[in-house]
């Protein structure tokens, strides 16, 4: 792939990105360029993943095929009335904001810009990523491609129409975060009981993966992998109990219409 691939704005999402795409080959580090507010990312960067480094957003824009938005959503504006005169010609941009609507990227270039909005999420960086993404009219079949088999190298892609974009970060680009808590409640739980901490992180971790798995590789749905756990009268349903009693369900519902609501907010108008 000789492409150009930039990134403005190199933090933990981008980092995790970068690192998938570099783990999985598909690209060089002589390909990737970044561009970041703070010396002291950039300088992290550089060492981390030996690509090129630059304090200028602009530059990054006139060299890049495909150009990463990797900033926060209210860093929009400004970035793009930067770099607005100063795309390389066919350039794919594709943000991955929370809450930026393709038509708000847009406006800020001539017509016929082609942008694709995403939504990843930071298990990337180990190659178990998730994205949703929806391109605009402008973006051929082929640079689609192009953006998706970048996106897959690190992970999963699933393209959806722009209107249900705002529903990702809930179920996959926040997501993780919730169930890193609930790894650690589980952790806790067993130091309580009296493992190690680190035995305790190893096992929560591994069940939670291996749950993950049984769902996407069985097939089956997951009312009936949690009747396969639960004898009849046993621990498991002891367990199920009570966090049915502890509104574990709603609880994580009412999370998650949370996250939509303020990544409704994050994009503006
Ligand atoms: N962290 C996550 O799990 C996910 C984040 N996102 C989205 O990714 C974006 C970035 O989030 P994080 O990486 O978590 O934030 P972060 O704070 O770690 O990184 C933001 C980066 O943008 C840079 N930046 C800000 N303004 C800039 C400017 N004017 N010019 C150049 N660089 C600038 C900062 O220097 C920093 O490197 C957000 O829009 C967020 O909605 C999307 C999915 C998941
Ligand atoms: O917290 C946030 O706003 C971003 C969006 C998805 C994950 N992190």
């Amino acid at each position: 792939m000789k492409q150009t691939i930039g990134f403005i704005g190199c933090g933990k999402m981008a980092q995790a990105m970068i690192g998938g795409m570099l783990n999985s080959g598909l690209v060089a580090p002589q390909q990737i360029m970044a561009s970041a507010r703070s010396e002291k990312t950039l300088e992290y960067v550089k060492g981390k993943f030996n690509i090129l480094t630059t304090e200028s957003n602009v530059s990054v824009a006139r060299e890049s095929d495909v150009l990463f938005l990797a900033i926060q959503p209210y860093g929009h504006e400004d970035v793009l009335t930067e770099i607005a005169e100063h795309l390389k010609a066919n350039a794919v941009i594709v943000t991955i904001a929370a809450g930026v609507k393709i038509e708000k990227v847009a406006s800020f270039f001539a017509s016929g810009v082609k942008v694709v909005r995403t939504m990843p999420n930071t298990p990337s960086l180990v190659g178990a990523g998730m994205t949703a993404m929806s391109a605009n009219s402008e973006v051929t079949r082929e640079e689609l491609q192009n953006v998706i088999t970048l996106f897959k190298s690190f992970g999963e892609v699933e393209l959806l129409p722009e209107s249900q974009i705002d529903a990702i970060p809930a179920i996959s680009g926040s997501s993780p975060a919730y169930v890193y808590m609930f790894i650690e409640a589980l952790a806790d739980g067993g130091v309580r009981q009296g493992l190690s901490r680190s035995q305790s992180y190893r096992l929560a971790a591994q069940a939670v993966l291996g749950a993950a798995k049984m769902v996407l590789e069985t097939g089956k749905h997951p009312g009936e992998l949690k009747d396969q756990v639960t004898s009849p009268g046993g621990a498991t349903i002891a367990a199920v109990a009570t966090l049915e009693e502890e509104g574990m369900r709603s609880a994580v519902l009412k999370a998650m219409e949370s996250c939509t609501n303020r990544a409704k907010e994050l994009g503006g108008k």
